[in-house]
């Protein structure tokens, strides 16, 4: 994570149900906007229009930059949010939720320590898709131990696989 003085890295997908919002948000938070809820650089990785493409594509790609290091959190848009969810949590490292209200997606990061975050271009607006951006962008995980057990179980869950017994 960026140090108070480092920009957050965000890298931004959506498919062709997605692109609307994704246009949006991607020019609500490019360099040069004066409305930008944290310091950050942006990548956008398409779509570029609405022609019909297909969700893991996008989820893949913003999933890579995460696992690469090369961003920190990452946005996700979809028709419902859910198509990118599920195709963004079959990747190691990635921890993705559909998010509609800013409670859940700053709670998601503080508790769960979620890197993407999910929505429905076909379900939220503009507006509030901000408040819950904003809400994801400015939250940092909270290292509490209760949260960091939890969270190692996951994360052993990711590495083994099913309990044998
Ligand atoms: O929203 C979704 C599933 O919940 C998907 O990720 C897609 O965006 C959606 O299925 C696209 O729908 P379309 O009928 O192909 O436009």
């Amino acid at each position: 994570m960026p140090t108070s003085k480092t920009p957050l890295r965000v890298v931004l997908a959506g498919d062709h149900a997605g692109f609307p919002l994704k246009s949006f948000i991607a020019e609500w938070l490019s360099e040069g906007s004066s409305d930008r809820p944290v310091e950050l650089t942006l990548k956008d990785c398409g779509a570029y229009d609405e022609t019909p493409s297909d969700y893991p594509t996008f989820a893949i790609a913003v999933a890579a930059e995460i696992v690469a290091g090369r961003a920190d959190k990452g946005i996700l848009v979809c028709g419902s949010g859910v198509g990118v969810s599920v195709a963004a949590n079959k990747v190691a490292g990635i921890r993705a939720a559909v998010c509609h209200d800013s409670y859940t997606a700053h709670q998601g990061v503080e508790h769960d320590d979620m890197n993407v975050l999910c929505v429905g271009g076909r379900v939220i607006g503009p507006e509030l898709a901000k408040e819950v951006i904003k809400a994801f962008l400015k939250a940092e995980y909270t290292p509490k131990e209760r949260h960091a057990r939890r969270l190692e179980a996951v994360l052993k869950l990711e590495r083994e696989g099913l309990p044998t017994s």
